[in-house]
C-alpha cells in the first residue's frame, strides 16, 4: 500500500511526517541566530547592526533610547523582516529573548556623558545589570562595549589589558570610566556566580562615517570644522596622545570577540598614535590648507596619552587593525560633505 511505513512493529503507519510549521517557510523565521544590540542607534552599533544583517541568518533586535543616536542611522533597515527598532531605556528592565546581546547603550562623547552625569552612571551600572539579566533569563552570550577609559590617565604606555589604570572615582569624567568598570565588574560577577557567557571589548577612540556632526569628539570637531572653513581648535597643551580606529576595523574587532573563546578583556583599537596637534595639522593638509589652527582650554583630567597594546587581539582574536587614520579621514570626510551640503571646492 502507498505511504504506508512499517518501523519494524505490528504497527504500521500510513502517515507521512508531520510538515514543519508554515511560518518556517516565511522570511523573519528563518534566522537562526536573534542578536539584541543595545545603543544599535548610535555610531558604532547602527555599523554594527549593517555587519551583522548582511548575514541572512540573523535576526537583529535594536534598542535604544535616542539620545545620542537616531533612527537615521539604522534606515536601510526599518521594516526590514529580520529588524526590529524598539525605544527603551536599559535602565529599564527589557524581557525579550535572543541568543547574543552586544551591549553598547551609553552615550561615548565626553560633552555628552559629561551632560546628565548621573543619567550616565545608571546607564553604565543599571543597564549593565538589566542586559546581564537578560543573558541570564534567557542562555545568551553578552559582549560589553568598555573603553580604553578605564586605564584613566595611564602610567603604563602603551596599554595592556593587565594594567588595573590610574582613574580619578570623583571627577567628572567618572561617571563614564570609573561606570564602565562597575560594568566589567558586573560582567565577571554574573560570569563567576552564574556562569554568564561573557565578552569584554575595551575599545580605543573609534571614528569614521556617521558619527554625529556636533558629537564633539575630536576627529569630528576637526573634520566639520576644516569643512566649514573654521579654525581647528586644540585643546591644550596639544601633545597629549590617542590611537584612532576606523570603525569597519572596530565591528571586525567585536564580531571576532563575539564568535570566539575569550572572555576579554580584549583591547580594541588602532595602535598609531597622533598627538592632538599632529591630527589638526593632518587634517588641515588633507581637507583645507587654508584653514587656521588654535590652541583653546582643556577640560579636567583630560588623559595625556593612550595607545592600546593589541597583542591579545592579534593573538586570541586574529585581529588587526586595516584602515591607517590618512586613508580613513577622506572617507569621513565625504560623509561630512554630503550630510552637511559642502561640496569639495574645485
Ligand atoms: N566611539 C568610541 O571611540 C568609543 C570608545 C570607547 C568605548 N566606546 C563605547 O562604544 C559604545 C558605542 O559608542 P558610540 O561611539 O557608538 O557612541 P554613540 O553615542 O554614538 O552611541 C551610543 C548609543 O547608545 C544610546 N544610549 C545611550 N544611553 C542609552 C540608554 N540609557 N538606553 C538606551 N540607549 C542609550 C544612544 O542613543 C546611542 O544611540 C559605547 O558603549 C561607548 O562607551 C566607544
Ligand atoms: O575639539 C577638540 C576636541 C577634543 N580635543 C582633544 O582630543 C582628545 C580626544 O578627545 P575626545 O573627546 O575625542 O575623546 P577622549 O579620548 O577624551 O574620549 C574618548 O575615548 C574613549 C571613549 O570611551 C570615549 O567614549 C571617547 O569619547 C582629548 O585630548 C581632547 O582634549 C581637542 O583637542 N579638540
Amino acid at each position: 500500500m502507498a505511504n504506508q511505513v512499517s518501523n519494524g512493529s505490528n504497527h504500521v503507519s500510513t502517515k507521512p511526517p508531520p510538515e514543519p510549521s508554515p511560518l518556517r517557510k516565511a522570511k523573519f523565521f528563518q534566522a537562526n541566530m536573534r542578536i539584541l544590540v543595545t545603543g544599535g542607534a548610535g555610531f558604532i552599533g547602527s555599523h554594527l547592526v549593517d555587519k551583522l544583517m548582511q548575514n541572512e541568518k540573523n535576526e537583529v533586535i535594536v534598542v535604544d533610547n535616542y539620545f545620542t543616536g537616531s533612527k537615521d542611522n539604522l534606515k536601510q533597515w526599518i521594516g526590514h523582516p529580520r529588524f526590529e527598532l524598539i525605544r527603551h531605556d536599559v535602565t529599564e528592565p527589557l524581557l525579550v529573548e535572543v541568543d547574543q546581546i552586544y551591549h553598547l547603550a551609553c552615550p561615548a562623547s565626553p560633552i555628552f556623558y559629561k551632560y546628565n552625569p548621573v543619567k550616565t552612571i545608571k546607564t553604565n551600572v543599571i543597564g549593565t545589570l538589566n542586559m546581564l539579566g537578560v543573558a541570564k533569563r534567557v542562555g545568551a552570550r553578552i559582549l560589553l562595549t568598555s573603553t580604553s577609559e578605564v586605564y584613566g590617565d595611564p602610567l603604563v604606555h602603551p596599554q595592556t589589558e593587565d594594567y588595573w589604570g590610574n582613574v580619578n572615582p570623583i571627577g567628572v569624567r567618572s561617571c563614564y570610566d570609573e561606570g564602565k568598570r562597575v560594568a566589567e565588574t558586573l560582567m565577571f560577577d554574573y560570569h563567576r556566580q552564574h556562569g554568564i557567557e561573557i565578552r569584554i571589548a575595551r575599545i580605543f577612540n573609534t571614528y569614521g562615517p556617521r558619527m554625529n556632526i556636533d558629537d564633539g569628539r575630536v576627529v569630528s570637531n576637526f573634520i566639520a570644522q576644516a569643512i566649514r572653513d573654521e579654525p581647528l581648535t586644540v585643546q591644550l597643551p596639544g601633545t597629549q596622545t590617542r590611537s584612532f580606529c576606523y570603525v569597519s576595523d572596530m565591528v571586525d574587532g567585536l564580531i571576532r570577540l563575539m564568535e570566539g573563546n575569550n572572555t576579554g578583556p580584549i583591547n580594541i583599537g588602532n595602535p598609531g598614535e597622533f598627538t592632538m596637534t599632529e591630527l589638526a595639522e593632518t587634517v588641515k593638509e588633507m581637507i583645507n590648507p587654508n584653514v587656521k589652527i588654535i590652541t583653546v582650554d582643556n577640560t579636567p583630567d583630560d588623559p595625556r596619552q593612550r595607545k592600546p597594546n593589541i597583542t591579545k587581539a592579534n593573538e586570541l582574536l586574529g585581529w588587526e587593525p586595516k584602515i591607517k587614520l590618512r586613508d580613513g579621514i577622506p572617507l569621513m570626510e565625504e560623509d561630512f560633505r554630503k550630510r552637511l551640503e559642502i561640496p569639495r571646492k574645485k
